[in-house]
Formats: structure tokens, C-alpha cells, sequence
């Protein structure tokens, strides 16, 4: 398989913020990395009348952050055309149909085409219908779908959607994408797990007290006020990159590395996951609102006066669960997570606390000092082990020490960002880092329970909790009942 793929990318919504803040850069770093072949185009599809020029002008300036005084970024945007169209206009899609046989033409892409949905949700399966009715999928080439989160609302929406979308791909054809999937240290979860014998052993129940999944972000809702309000943090960030980090630390060793043994092992790490009734759901779950604070250096309002938010709003911009694996291996081990916006500080950490010894003769009865393995997602991508290795002079109290990794702290712009691993990815028809329907189906169930319960109680005293802080006490309580606490670690080495 070639590892500099031929292919025209359709983008449907090249005029929108994903395209210009994460697709357009992505495509530019696999170029410079020569990861893409000369025989590469790009067509952005939106309704707003563009000159290739203009377009072109666009998707320079949207590369602008990246490299400065780029000679070779004229020769890269140079690949780049647009297309008027409206998707919900099946003529538009015989233009485009042109224009992609003149391409296939001009740079021998073989046929080989990516439809990468970069639009809102409800236009997702308009698109497919018009891509096939207007032959577009009928290539000599290969041609994959990657379909943009949020996959559905919930479990019906969601079946919906993909019964439209499997009426025109099949399921290989389909990348769900699920961009945490594409971040260095996700996918470094299962090589830390499955290559380390000194974890693999202690990877259960037995060894292992709890583990903390902790996604936070200092950004409000910003402009997307209206997507994030039938949304909110449950559905924006639970269904999807928090059940899927959990899958990944949770799931049994794969036969091998293969799409289709890893998914098969996630999908069963969520079918494990303890069911709750409506009625249980407050008991493992914390939602919670911003209100106004400080936050960054600067005074920030509540999520009830963002724009396009209802001033009475109920939706969740703070989430905290306790999670239940019902199996062997995790019977007993409570996964808290939690998520939320405007929270202290943006960052995604992992933390795996290890159970006390049974008797330890250098405890420090006060100051307990369980090992804890901390992977760091972002900002820092690595990984921290805390461990007890010097004795206080005179006392017979050990001292914590960290044994830090970290792969991004020295060039932080050498790593990959997750988006030019899975545009990667997927023009190689690599889809392991994307979602499976099996796993978006069962997601989808579970946190319909929780959505439902929440849905029918609006009884919720909002906002609870200021901007800038790590969220509502109420979370902190969800881990005091079980005599835990939130780990507050940092992303780097202290002597503490
Ligand atoms: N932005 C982000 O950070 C993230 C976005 N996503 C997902 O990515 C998708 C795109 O989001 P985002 O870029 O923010 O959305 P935007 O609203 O910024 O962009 C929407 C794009 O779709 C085009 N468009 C709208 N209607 C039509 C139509 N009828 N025919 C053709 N083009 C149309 C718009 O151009 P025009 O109006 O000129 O036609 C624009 O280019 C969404 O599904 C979102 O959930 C997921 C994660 C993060
Ligand atoms: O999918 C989403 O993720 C972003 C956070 O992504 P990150 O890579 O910056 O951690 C979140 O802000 C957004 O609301 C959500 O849709």
C-alpha cells in the first residue's frame, strides 16, 4: 500500500471553522511531510459563490499559524478547487461530478476519493443520498465517507442516520471520526498497557483502587450556542471521546492490532458498562453549569448569557459519572469521569490509582501516597508514574517521586495533530482509530438512560459552578462517598 495515497478529498463545508482551524492545516502538515502524493486535489463544496483564487487566498491564510514564510504553500494550495453547491440541490452534485472527472484527469487520483462531511448533522445523509444518486461513489478508485461528530442525538436519530448513510457505503467505507482517537496518547493507551509487562499484570481489579478520566476546558460555548444548547456536555463529549478513553483503558488484550480485534474488544468493554434506571442516574452522575467567574486573567460570563443560549437554560455544560465495568477484570473498580467547559484549566488526563499495600512499613499514615500511573493527553502528552522511593532523614515515612515522560514538552509542534493522523488514516483505509457503528449504537443506548432521566428533571439549580473552577461540588461528593478524591496532578514533575 502506498504510503503517499492518490486521492481527490471533497470537503462539504470548506467555508466553515472545522475545515479552516483543523482540516486545511492537517492537509498542509501530511504535504510537508510528504505524506500525500503529487496526485493529490481538493475540492471544498459550500454555497457561498468563490474563485479557486479566493479559495486558494483561504486556505493559505488558514495555514498561516502553522509555518511562516512558507515558499512551497503556493505550490500546495495550488491543489485546491472549489465548488459552488448547495448538497440539498441534486443538480449541484452533477457540477461537482464534472469537475471531479476532470481532476481524476489532470493528477491520475485513480479514482480514489474521500467525502469528508465537514457540515452540520442534519445534512449528513442528504449528501450521501446525492453523492449516490449522481454516481459519485461509482469510481474505478476507492471512496470512504468520513462523517463528522455529533453522530445522531441519540440511539433512534443515530440508527436512522447510519441506515441512510449504509445505503450508499458500506460499513468499511464509513469513518466515523472521533477525534480524540487521532490524539498521540490515546493512542498510546493500549501500547503502554499491552507493551509493559509490569502493567499488563496489574491491570485489574486486584491491583487497581479506581481510575479518573479528567477532560477540561477553559473555552466556553463561544459561537456555538445554538449546536451545544440540544447538546451539552453529556452528548458533545461523553457519548463519544469520554466512553471511548474509557473503552480503550478498560478493554482486553486484542488477538492483534487489526480494526477489527480492537473494536471488537471496545465494543465488549461497553457492553459491560453497569446499566442505571432513570431513577439511578443522579447516583452516578453530577450535571452541572457555568456561571459567571474569573477565569485566564480575565472576567467571564455564565453559560446563560452566551449568545444563543435560552436565559433559563438547562443544559449541561459539566459532567461527572461514576462508572461501573461489569466484568472479571473490573468488577468492583468505580471509572470516574468528568468534563466540562470553563473549568480551570484545558487539559485531559488519565489517572490510575493503585490499591495500598496491605501493610506498609514506610506509610505515612497522614499523607497517603498510593502509586499512581497519570497519562497525559494534552497539553502535555506523556506519562507520570508516582511512586515512594526515598525515606525522610530521621522518620520512617517514605517520600513520594514521579518518574515523568513526556513526548511533545521539548517541540510540541512535532506531534501529530489528531486530525492529520485520521485524514491520514483514512486515505490509507487504515480505519482503527475511527468508529465502529457497534460502538456509537451501545454509547448511544447508555447515555439515552441518562439523557432521558435529565430530560424529564428540570428541578436543576443552575448555574453550580463559577467559571474557573474544577466544577460543581457535587462531583467532588460522587468520589468522597467512595472515600476518594478528585487527583489533582500536574501536567509536569513536581517534588511534592
Ligand atoms: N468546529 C469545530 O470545532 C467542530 C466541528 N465539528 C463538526 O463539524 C461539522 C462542521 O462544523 P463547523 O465547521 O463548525 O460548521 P460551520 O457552521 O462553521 O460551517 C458549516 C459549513 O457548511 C456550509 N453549508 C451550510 N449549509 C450548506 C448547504 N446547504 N450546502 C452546502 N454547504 C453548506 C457552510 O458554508 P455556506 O453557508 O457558505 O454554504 C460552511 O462551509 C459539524 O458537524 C460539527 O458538529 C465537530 C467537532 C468540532
Ligand atoms: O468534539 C469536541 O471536542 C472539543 C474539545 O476537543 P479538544 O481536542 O480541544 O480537547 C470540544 O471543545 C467541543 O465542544 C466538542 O464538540
Amino acid at each position: 500500500m502506498s504510503t503517499q495515497p492518490k486521492a481527490i478529498v471533497v470537503i462539504f463545508g470548506a467555508t466553515g471553522d472545522l475545515a479552516k482551524r483543523k482540516l486545511f492545516p492537517s492537509l498542509y502538515k501530511l504535504y510537508k511531510a510528504n505524506k500525500l502524493s503529487d496526485d493529490f486535489a481538493v475540492v471544498g463544496v459550500a454555497r457561498g459563490d468563490m474563485s479557486n483564487d479566493d479559495f486558494r487566498q483561504s486556505v493559505i491564510r488558514s495555514t498561516d499559524k502553522i509555518v511562516k514564510g512558507r515558499k512551497d504553500i503556493n505550490d500546495f494550495a495550488s491543489h485546491f478547487y472549489f465548488q459552488a453547491a448547495d448538497v440539498t440541490d441534486k443538480e449541484s452534485f452533477d457540477k461537482l461530478q464534472t469537475l471531479l472527472h476532470k481532476l481524476d484527469g489532470e493528477y491520475q487520483t485513480e479514482g480514489n476519493r474521500m467525502f469528508y462531511l465537514a457540515m452540520a448533522p442534519e445534512f449528513f445523509g442528504t449528501i450521501c443520498e446525492n453523492l449516490k444518486s449522481s454516481g459519485l461513489t461509482s469510481t474505478e478508485g476507492w471512496s470512504r465517507v468520513v462523517i463528522e461528530k455529533p453522530f445522531g442525538h441519540d440511539y433512534v436519530s443515530a440508527k436512522e442516520l447510519n441506515d441512510q448513510i449504509g445505503r450508499v457505503f458500506t460499513e468499511d467505507q464509513v469513518y466515523r471520526i472521533d477525534h480524540y482517537l487521532g490524539k498521540e496518547m490515546v493512542q498510546n493507551i493500549t501500547v503502554i498497557r499491552f507493551a509493559n509487562a509490569i502493567f499488563e499484570e496489574l491491570w485489574n481489579n486486584q491491583y487497581i483502587s479506581n481510575i479518573q478520566i479528567t477532560s477540561s476546558e477553559t473555552l466556553g460555548v463561544e459561537d456555538r450556542g445554538r449546536y451545544y444548547e440540544s447538546s451539552g456536555a453529556l452528548l458533545d463529549m461523553v457519548q463519544n471521546h469520554m466512553l471511548q478513553m474509557v473503552a480503550l483503558l478498560a478493554m482486553e488484550p486484542p488477538i492483534n492490532l487489526t480494526r477489527d480485534e480492537i473494536q471488537s474488544e471496545k465494543v465488549k468493554v461497553l457492553r459491560a458498562l453497569r446499566p442505571f434506571t432513570e431513577e439511578e442516574v443522579d447516583d452516578y452522575f453530577v450535571r452541572g453549569q457555568y456561571g459567571n467567574g474569573y477565569i485566564e486573567d480575565r472576567d467571564v460570563i455564565g453559560y446563560r448569557e452566551e449568545s444563543n443560549v435560552d436565559p433559563n437554560s438547562t443544559t449541561d455544560t459539566f459532567v461527572a459519572a461514576k462508572l461501573m465495568i461489569d466484568n472479571y477484570r473490573w468488577a468492583g473498580v468505580p471509572i470516574y469521569i468528568r468534563t466540562g467547559k470553563r473549568m480551570k484549566e484545558k487539559s485531559t488526563k488519565i489517572v490510575i490509582q493503585f490499591k495500598d499495600l496491605p501493610m506498609n512499613l514506610y506509610r505515612d499514615k497522614n499523607h497517603p501516597h498510593p502509586n499512581l500511573l497519570v497519562i497525559h493527553i494534552q497539553p502535555d502528552e506523556g506519562m507520570t508514574l508516582h511512586l515512594n522511593a526515598q525515606q525522610r532523614t530521621g522518620k520512617e515515612d517514605s517520600l513520594p517521586i514521579q518518574l515523568h515522560y513526556c513526548s511533545n514538552c521539548d517541540d510540541k509542534m512535532n506531534t501529530p495533530e489528531a486530525y492529520e493522523r485520521l485524514l491520514y488514516d483514512c486515505l490509507l483505509g487504515d480505519a482503527t482509530h475511527y468508529t465502529h457503528w457497534d460502538e456509537v449504537s451501545i454509547s448511544w443506548k447508555f447515555v439515552d438512560t441518562i439523557s432521558k432521566a435529565w430530560n424529564k428533571n428540570k428541578e436543576v439549580h443552575f448555574p453550580n459552578y463559577e467559571s474557573g473552577s474544577m466544577g460543581p461540588a457535587a462531583s467532588d461528593e460522587l468520589l468522597a462517598r467512595d472515600g476518594f478524591f478528585w487527583w489533582s496532578v500536574a501536567n509536569r514533575p513536581s517534588n511534592s
